[in-house]
């Protein structure tokens, strides 16, 4: 931006037909832009000719102006921009907007240098190629696209969702930032924690969800190899989708209670799956589905494949239809017996154990949330004035963002506390040790995000009711928070799991 214009030369475009203003020293001519306004014409007259800064970030996010770059003339003569104007990959300035290990005075045992390569490389990722789509999905409601999916497939950012292990081993992962050999559970967790960022929970789900807690059942329990590789190739290469199919109408975290059965053909070779499920995030466009069933020996887990026995609808939730929430129907659809994964029987075991990754990745997710509500309350009570006062002013605002950032910080605490065990335990020890503590932290970080959600709502006021605009964060986490409390299983259901598995674990300690 190389013109330079005085104070005087903005004041004389002042009418409604020629409208210059100035907003954190830079001149913007809004003559043309006057009638697409959203706001109107009426206020745009009114600040013609002077500086409208302080109205301008009362009603704006700084966003707007990034989006409406091109109205920009140039700036005020000898004045310099105040504002922070973040670049895709930045870390935010705002105090507790990123999780400690960030900030560069701090240190931390958890994570090197691998780790903070990756950040930077998520963080650039996220902003140019993940957040405009989501954006714009969240909103229109349709699925992700091909395009992104096949971007992600090539920088292995849909590999990394599946956490560690061979399947990132000799991969290049974002232009060789991580080895796949080192990656680890706080690899995960920076991947998981990045890709929450773009504050569009509908999409979020939508990016892949389905496929990052399926394909981890797969990798571990599906004996037959060659089939693994092939569905694991085609799945991660963006070809294929595929989706985790547990609940139902019939039975939600009671998944014992779940009534989709697989009876064994006469030569035994398939079985024939029947049923339905409900609230299956990514069906409408999986090719595949992990499907929890009964067969005559108990519980089982099967592998089936799109066919026309498998019918899809869209369910309408309250966050985006981009998730594609779906409704299925099996009928009779036929599987061979080699796509049982475990054994015929041991379903519950690979249910339960694969619910660890999923539970704890929505930790990850749901506590990076938390954190966003937090830089949008600390800049949004910094910018608003009210009676005469930035709303930071207020002690019973600076009471309620105390106890936020106490909720985000301490969440993510022991967020690490338990990526940090992941890490030094086999995946059956983490079966064993963690499905405990894993469960008791999702439901306590949601039972958080209620708290969050609350205080930021009632800080945001009417725009924390207001989709789009200054509210856009708050309003998505008020009403998409309960899909972290809700799905991989409900707070009380994982509470009351958390203590059951500390009763297994108890001594005969008396008083
Ligand atoms: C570069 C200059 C401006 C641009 C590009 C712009 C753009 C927008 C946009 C995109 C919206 C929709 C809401 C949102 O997405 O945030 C909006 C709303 C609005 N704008 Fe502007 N605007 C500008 C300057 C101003 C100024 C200087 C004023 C008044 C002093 C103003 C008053 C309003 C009002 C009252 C609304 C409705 C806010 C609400 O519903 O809460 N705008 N503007």
């Amino acid at each position: 931006m190389s013109v330079s214009l005085t104070r005087e030369e903005v004041a004389k475009h002042n009418t409604e037909e020629d409208i210059w203003t100035i907003i954190d020293h830079k001149v913007y001519d809004l003559s043309d832009f006057i009638d697409a306004h959203p706001g109107g014409s009426v206020v745009l007259a009114q600040i013609a000719g002077t500086d409208s800064t302080e109205a301008f970030y009362n009603l704006h996010r700084h966003e707007v102006l990034q989006k409406y770059s091109s109205l920009c003339l140039g700036e005020v003569e000898g004045e310099k921009s105040e504002i922070a104007d973040p670049q895709p990959g930045d870390l935010s300035e705002v105090p507790y907007a990123e999780p400690l290990w960030l900030k560069p005075e701090s240190a931390s045992p958890y994570y090197n240098d691998s780790h903070r390569r990756l950040q930077k490389a998520m963080r650039k990722f996220t902003d140019e190629h993940v957040t405009p789509e989501a954006r714009e999905k969240e909103d229109d409601g349709t699925f992700i696209s091909q395009e992104l999916i096949d971007k992600m497939a090539e920088t292995n950012v849909l590999a990394m969702r599946l956490g560690p292990g061979k399947h990132l081993h000799g991969k290049n992962i974002l232009g060789g930032v991580v080895d796949g050999k080192e990656f680890d559970y706080f690899h995960d967790m920076i991947v998981g924690q990045e890709l929450a960022r773009p504050a569009a929970r509908g999409f979020q789900d939508g990016n892949m969800a389905g496929m990052a807690i399926s394909l981890t059942a797969v990798q571990q329990w599906l004996w037959d190899e060659e089939l693994k590789q092939k569905v694991t190739d085609e799945v991660l290469s963006g070809k294929k989708k595929m989706c985790l199919a547990v609940t139902e109408a019939f039975a939600g975290s009671d998944v014992a209670g779940i009534r989709t059965t697989a009876e064994l053909t006469e030569d035994g070779q398939h079985f024939l799956v029947s049923g339905t499920k409900k609230w299956i995030t990514n069906g409408m466009f999986s090719d595949y589905f992990v499907v929890a069933c009964k067969t005559a020996k108990g519980f089982s887990v099967l592998l089936v494949p799109r066919s026309e026995a498998v019918e899809t609808k869209l369910i309408k939730t309250s966050y985006s239809t981009a998730a594609g929430t779906t409704y299925i129907q099996f009928d009779k659809a036929k599987v061979p017996v080699k796509n049982l994964l475990g054994r015929e029987g041991q379903g519950f075991e690979v249910v339960m154990s694969n619910f660890n990754h999923e539970r704890w990745m929505m930790c990850g997710g749901v506590i990076r949330w938390m954190r966003l509500v937090v830089e949008e309350c600390l800049k949004w009570s910094h910018q608003r004035i009210v009676f005469g006062k930035p709303l930071i002013s207020q002690p019973v605002i600076r009471q309620k963002i105390a106890r936020m950032i106490s909720l985000a910080e301490s969440n993510q605490a022991w967020l690490e506390q338990i990526t940090h065990q992941m890490n030094n335990m086999t995946y059956a020890q983490q079966s064993k040790l963690l499905s405990g503590p894993i469960a008791l932290l999702k439901s306590h970080a949601t039972r958080c995000a209620h708290d969050v959600a609350d205080d930021a709502t009632n800080i945001f006021g009417g725009r924390g009711l207001t989709r789009g605009g200054m509210g856009r964060v708050v309003e998505m986490f008020h009403r998409g928070y309960k899909f972290d409390a809700i799905l991989g299983g409900t707070e009380e259901i994982l509470a009351d799991l958390g203590v059951r598995q500390a009763m297994k674990q108890m001594p005969k300690a008396r008083l």
